[in-house]
């Protein structure tokens, strides 16, 4: 297939141009890097002809909780998606497989023992600086075990970045019904792995551990450790675009977690690439950030049902190349 991949120099856009390439695809790449806007029509107008399916990953990314970012957000994530579908439509192009987050779950699932399935709201500072860390039933106030999260739990995108990467969903499944085009929403969970963007507010956690590690300093552990996430590698995060590109079905948007389905704390993370490198050994600080969501566990039971991805990439394996990756 010819494939236009937005965000192609990003850190998961380059992974999906080599796994799609060593796939037999036939690759054009777009990227800011490269002077290429996707909120340039004309841009689209020249790359699209000829071209079957279109990887979104031009984002602006991060954690978007400050209200001053919502102008560059919408523009770049909403705005832009919206000129790509319009010049999709224009070209006859009929498959978008576009990057999502679970960034538009909010908080991850509980169970209450009394009440069941629970989606609580944000977490209160007062709770979280006195160490209260995990989140209590709304209802009664019981502590909950978290649970696995799967894609048709309520949706609660609670800042900039959750809001517009929940548009884009919007958007493309708009996109499908109108035209009978076929979106496929990858919805990623933590990405880590090579060429990850070294420690900036803008990049994950990983990074950041392994920017510190690598200068000599100890990783600083936000809460008490143990919010749980999954953390999945950039390659299996590859090979599910590649999946995605034959998945979905015409006229609608499908939606999937991207995950490794081997959940892990933030202490794991930085204990064991603290580990492979030889100390410094992380801190555990008690900081929080306000509006982080304390479990995220993700089901990948759909996307391994509907489109055959399952991650290959276990936690030690990852992390003990990450440990020694080059970062961007
Ligand atoms: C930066 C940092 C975070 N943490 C904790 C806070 C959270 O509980 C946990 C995970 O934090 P983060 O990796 O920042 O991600 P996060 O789990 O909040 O997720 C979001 O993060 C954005 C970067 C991504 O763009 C989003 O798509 C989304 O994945 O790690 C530390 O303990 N130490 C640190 O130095």
């Amino acid at each position: 297939m010819r494939v236009l991949v937005t965000g192609s120099a990003g850190f998961v856009g380059s992974h999906v141009v080599e796994a799609l390439e060593e796939a037999g695809h036939d690759v054009a790449g777009l990227d800011l890097r490269n002077g290429e806007d996707v909120r340039d029509g004309a841009v689209l107008d020249r790359m699209l002809p000829g071209v079957e399916a279109v990887v979104h990953q031009a984002a602006k990314v991060g954690l978007g909780v400050d209200v001053a970012d919502l102008p560059d957000y919408t523009s770049v994530n909403a705005y832009g998606t919206a000129v790509l579908l319009a010049a999709m439509a224009r070209h006859g192009v009929s498959r978008l497989v576009l990057a999502s987050s679970m960034v538009v779950y909010g908080e991850g699932a509980y169970d209450c023992p009394r009440h069941g399935r629970v989606r609580p709201g944000p977490r209160v500072a007062g709770d979280l600086a006195r160490g209260l860390f995990e989140p209590r039933c709304p209802r009664c106030g019981s502590p909950m075990a978290s649970a696995t999260i799967g894609e048709d739990a309520s949706l609660d995108p609670r800042n900039a970045y959750a809001t517009t990467k929940l548009t884009q969903e919007h958007l493309a499944a708009n996109w499908a019904r109108e035209t009978g085009g076929t979106a496929v929403a990858l919805r990623y969970h933590n990405v880590y792995g090579p060429k990850m963007p070294r420690g900036t507010p803008y990049s994950g956690v990983a990074a950041i551990f392994r920017s510190a590690l690598e200068a000599g300093r100890a990783p600083r552990v936000f809460e008490d450790g143990g919010q749980r996430r999954d953390f999945v590698h950039v390659r299996d995060v590859a090979r599910a675009n590649l999946a995605a590109l034959s998945g979905g079905a015409a006229g609608a948007l499908a939606a999937y977690n991207v995950a490794s389905g081997e959940p892990h704390t933030v202490g794991e993370m930085a204990a064991a690439l603290a580990a492979e490198r030889g100390g410094p050994d992380p801190v555990v600080t008690g900081d929080y950030r306000l509006g982080d969501v304390r479990h995220i566990v993700a089901s990948p039971g759909r996307a391994a049902e509907d489109l055959g991805f399952r991650a290959r990439i276990a936690f030690a394996e990852g992390v003990k190349e990450f440990a020694g990756a080059p970062l961007a």
